[in-house]
């Protein structure tokens, strides 16, 4: 890997499905150790945006658009995996609840859900785990059975699984989706703590609330097409009016941008 390169560059990327463009001429660079947060409503595109980084989505080759991870076109898994950890509730709601809190994050080093018996899980791995379950301030959370966990504390499960294989990037799709205040104050303290320790932070969300001000970069997304792309100054009433369709207001609390309609 080229670690010189942009983490991940998009250029003329067109996403098809069902006859409908879900993604629409998106151009975009992001370089290691930078914090995106990628803003839109509901059905704007955010996690397909995500899942054409990642490879789960394939661009339309018919418009010459491209992506590469770090320089290169042609990736594999591996490659993925040390380029980007995934923390979304799709992974999430894929988990049993009777397996304990070590067993999910484990299985992030085999990209599965779960371990089995078929997989050498090593003494190294299980420090490796330990120490990711530390970073989001779950240690004692280890042997418990996920059936047992609030959806702040799963959430910081899955963020652990993702740490694992020590990617550049963690990519956080909708962190905060359904946590009460609580779950929401411990998964932010995670983010900044991640963020603290150098990583390349990419989240997804429909709230500028969600936003800290560890995240320099904001991308706007409406429609499947990036609409802005700059710092937390374009948080105006204006643009999230235009993202939003509806009037808005911002207002800010404690360095967070509150917008209401
Ligand atoms: N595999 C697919 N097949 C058909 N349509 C899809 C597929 N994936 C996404 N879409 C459509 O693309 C649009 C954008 O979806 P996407 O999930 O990326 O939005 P989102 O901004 O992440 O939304 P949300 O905030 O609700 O999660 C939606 O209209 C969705 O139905």
């Amino acid at each position: 890997m080229n670690v010189s390169q942009a983490l991940i560059e998009m250029k003329n990327v067109f996403v098809r499905k069902e006859d409908k463009n879900i993604l629409n001429n998106i151009n975009l660079k992001i370089e290691c150790g930078e914090r995106v947060a990628i803003l839109g409503q509901n059905g704007s595109g955010k996690s397909s945006l995500i899942k054409t980084m990642t490879g789960e989505y394939r661009c339309d080759s018919a418009r010459n658009g491209n992506v590469k991870i770090y320089g290169k076109e042609l990736w594999n898994i591996f490659d993925i995996r040390k380029a980007f950890g995934i923390v979304s509730n799709e992974i999430q709601t894929d988990f049993r609840k009777d397996m304990t809190a070590e067993d999910a994050v484990l299985s992030g080093f085999f990209g599965s859900i779960g371990t089995n018996r078929s997989q050498n899980i090593d003494d190294n791995m299980r420090k490796k785990a330990d120490s990711a379950l530390e970073s989001v301030c779950a240690a004692q959370l280890k042997g418990r059975r996920l059936k047992t966990f609030s959806s702040g504390e799963m959430r910081r499960i899955i963020m652990a699984r993702a740490l694992v294989n020590d990617p550049e990037a963690l990519i956080l799709d909708e962190p905060m989706n359904s946590l009460d205040i609580g779950g929401k104050y411990l998964v932010r303290r995670s983010i900044e703590g991640l963020a603290d320790t150098g990583h390349t932070l990419i989240m997804v969300t429909h709230d500028p609330a969600d936003i800290g001000p560890e995240f320099k970069r904001i991308i706007m997304i409406k429609d499947g097409a990036m609409i802005r792309d700059g710092g937390v100054n374009i948080l105006t009433n204006e643009n999230l009016s235009e993202l939003y369709g509806v009037s808005v207001s911002v207002y800010k609390i404690n360095e967070r941008i509150i917008a209401e309609y």
